[in-house]
């Protein structure tokens, strides 16, 4: 398992931009074939992703740095299908995921495993949080998801936010995630910006074809850093940073927090004039 630690915003100026990329992005999470997890140490989050092959089955690795006898033994995870379908299965029992479906999988789950439909390559992204209880593991539909629609052609960022797992809706220690789509001809995320310094955050990009590019803006609002992002990877936002995007074209993605609170609301708006 990749081990990003946690850094100091004052430490964010003197990094150079391979440092900054070192210690946010994950940029491979999706390789063919494999479980991969990176665990950042702010707030703790594992983030991973699996790639499944037409008729594949793989398991949830228990990496050694857990120290523990399964995955969830004191966490908590969530499973998001960003591509594709793909079936899960938490101590035998199966759960179908299409595109924007997401898995909540409650502390205390044994044997975890992913497994393609025959028909299609899969691609399911993974976040997990310490929990100090266990909630039931509970499927979210896309379709289930509360659904608000937030900004406007006119400024690029017209988009609906679907949150899967929130206070109001199923129960998590502390995993708050949903899914952001952006409308054609809009680009902006999360515009106007905020913070939440209760919470850290990270945004896994899909639906961004091949030949288009990300830029993610982290940093405080007067020293902005920008990472430059391709399809399927992932940044975390550490709890002191904006996190906000423009992309080349629309595109979707994961948004997932964990920290203090569960209070989608608690946010501090930044004026764009800050930036
Ligand atoms: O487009 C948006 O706005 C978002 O999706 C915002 C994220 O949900 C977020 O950053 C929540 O803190």
């Amino acid at each position: 398992m990749k081990i990003q630690h946690a850094t100091h915003p004052d430490d964010l100026a003197a990094l150079d931009d391979e440092s900054v990329r070192a210690r946010f992005l994950e940029d491979a999470l999706f390789v063919d074939g494999e479980v991969t997890l990176t665990y950042t140490h702010h707030d703790r989050m594992v983030l991973g992703g699996v790639s499944l092959r037409p008729g594949e089955q793989l398991a949830l690795p228990v990496p050694a740095e857990l120290r523990s006898e399964t995955f969830c033994q004191r966490r908590e995870l969530a499973v998001v299908s960003v591509a594709g379908s793909a079936v899960v299965t938490v101590d035998g029992e199966t759960y179908a995921l299409s595109r924007g479906d997401v898995l909540y999988v409650g502390r205390g789950a044994r044997d975890i495993g992913f497994a393609a439909t025959d028909a299609e390559p899969g691609a399911l992204f993974l976040a997990s949080a310490l929990a100090h209880t266990a909630f039931p593991t509970r499927l979210v539909p896309l379709a289930e998801a509360s659904a608000t629609a937030a900004g406007a052609t006119e400024t690029a960022n017209r988009r609906t936010i679907h949150k899967h797992l929130h206070a109001d809706g199923v129960q998590t220690a502390q995993l708050v995630l949903g899914i952001t789509a952006l409308e054609p001809g809009s680009v902006w995320n999360s515009m106007p910006p905020h913070l939440h310094d209760r919470r850290t955050e990270a945004y896994l990009y899909f639906d961004l074809p091949a030949d288009h590019r990300i830029q993610h803006y982290m940093g405080t609002p007067g020293h902005l850093r920008t990472i430059s992002m391709s399809n399927l990877q992932a940044v975390v936002s550490p709890s002191w940073s904006v996190h906000f995007g423009t992309g080349t074209t629309n595109y979707a993605f994961v948004w997932v927090m964990a920290g203090e609170n569960q209070d989608f609301a608690d946010m501090d708006q930044v004026a764009i004039t800050e930036l």
